[in-house]
């Protein structure tokens, strides 16, 4: 949402495309009719994902003691853990244009899929350990979206700067609740 606010046009587009969605029957809150995603929620969410992911930190023991460590690579003893910077590879200027920028079109062309299968981005983690709840959560994420900027058109109440900063904890979190004016609109 605050990326949302802080990107009129991309909100625009996102109540337009829910809009187009629910039109068959408007008085109904959005859900998913059929199994396609629509493209501008499922863009948001998946930028969502990236800056920054909201949980950056999956972690793997390694099972074997590598005592001849090859090319270099430095010794990894059996147990070892190591603590893996999803927030950073989400962000990685190797692999992402303008990261820190919510861009939500740079997922259109389907080369990068957040369910672990491409390494640029892991909000989910990956692997046999990644995260099993990912299709509830990306499915409630999105019905939630969609649900609140189906009917309300949100601003920051008058005199209010919008504060983005993050901090840590179980999740990665905004350090300020967002406070908005929600305004009924209809499309
Ligand atoms: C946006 C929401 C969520 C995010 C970003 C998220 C992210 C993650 C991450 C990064 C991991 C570690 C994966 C790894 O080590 O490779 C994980 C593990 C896990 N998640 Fe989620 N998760 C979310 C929602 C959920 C939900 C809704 C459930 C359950 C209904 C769930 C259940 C679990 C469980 C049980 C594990 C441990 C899997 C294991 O160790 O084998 N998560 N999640």
């Amino acid at each position: 949402m605050t990326e949302l606010l802080k990107h009129p046009q991309a909100m625009k587009k996102l109540q337009a495309e829910v809009g187009r969605t629910t039109q068959s029957n408007p008085t109904q809150p959005a859900h998913n009719r059929g199994r396609s995603r629509p493209n501008a929620l499922s863009k948001s969410r998946d930028q969502g994902d990236s800056t920054p992911p909201p949980s950056g930190s999956p972690s793997r023991a390694s099972g074997v003691d590598q005592r001849r460590p090859s090319n270099g690579l430095r010794r990894c003893g059996r147990d070892t853990r190591v603590v893996i910077n999803a927030w950073s590879i989400g962000r990685d200027p190797a692999s992402w244009d303008e990261p820190e920028e919510f861009w939500p079109k740079r997922f259109s062309n389907g080369l990068v899929d957040f369910r672990g299968q491409d390494f640029e981005l892991i909000p989910f983690g990956a692997g046999r350990r990644g995260c099993p709840g990912i299709q509830f959560a990306t499915a409630v994420d999105e019905l939630a979206i969609a649900n609140l900027v189906h009917k309300l058109d949100f601003a920051l109440p008058n005199g209010v700067e919008l504060d983005v900063k993050k901090v840590a904890g179980l999740t990665v979190h905004q350090k300020l609740p967002l406070l908005l004016v929600a305004n009924s609109w209809s499309c």
